[in-house]
């Protein structure tokens, strides 16, 4: 049974991660115990500003110690509700939904492509490794079937916004979206941009 998360902030919800992968990457390497001080120089973040943040679940660290890695990487995830398996769609079986797809297999997350989507009739009944290629208009079955709670949009533009109509109508209620195109949704559906030309192009300001 899920335990009560209690309400964070989007910016402590995206900073969790970054400390997750930390956190697992110094567990990798035998070291058991680790300061705010030195979570913050890694991160290049400022230590209070983690204590805050850990601070919101409950008192994790100890004066001297500081924090015990695997507990927190245990509490992070039950957070972030990466403690269980969360299945996730892929729509669209193109250049970079094929390269996100090879990528799930070696994520090591509780985070797994279970189906992915496609209306090329040359891709549907095909698989990406041991994934489907199923028809969009299965989605709702298959949603519904396979429990998926996440998902992935790598359509063409134009096709994005059946795409996450259908996501949606099928239960979906967290999309990550690489079309770029801003997308309506419904008030409960938390969908964020992955938008690689936006990103360049306010980057370009600072050359
Ligand atoms: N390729 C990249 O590096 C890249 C990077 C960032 C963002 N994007 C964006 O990601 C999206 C996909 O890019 P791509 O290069 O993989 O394109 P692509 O043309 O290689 O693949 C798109 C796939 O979507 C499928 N499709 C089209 N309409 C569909 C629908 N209604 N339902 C389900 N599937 C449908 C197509 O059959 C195709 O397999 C685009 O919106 C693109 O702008 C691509």
């Amino acid at each position: 049974m899920q335990s009560k998360t209690p309400k964070i902030s989007e910016a402590v919800v995206r900073r969790l991660p970054i400390y997750l992968r930390y956190l697992q990457h110094l567990f990798d390497m035998n070291i058991r115990t680790v300061s705010s001080h030195e979570l913050g120089q890694k991160l290049d973040m400022n230590p209070a500003q983690i204590r805050k943040d850990l601070a919101y679940f409950g008192e994790f660290g100890r004066k001297g110690i500081g924090y015990e890695v695997i507990y927190l990487i245990e509490k992070i995830k039950q957070i972030l509700k990466l403690d269980r398996t969360i299945r996730v769609a892929l729509v669209g079986a193109g250049h970079l939904g094929i390269a996100i797809s090879n990528y799930n297999q070696y994520l090591k997350e509780n985070l797994t492509i279970t189906a992915i989507f496609d209306t090329d009739p040359k891709k549907v009944g095909t698989s990406i490794g041991a994934m489907n290629i199923y028809h969009l208009d299965e989605l709702s079955a298959i949603v519904a079937k396979q429990e998926i709670e996440m998902g992935i949009i790598t359509v063409p533009a134009f096709a994005a916004q059946e795409v996450v109509n259908k996501l949606v109508a099928a239960g979906v209620r967290t999309i990550l979206n690489f079309a770029p195109v801003t997308l309506k949704v419904p008030a409960n559906v938390h969908l964020r941009n992955a938008d690689l030309t936006t990103e360049l192009q306010s980057l370009a300001y600072y050359l």
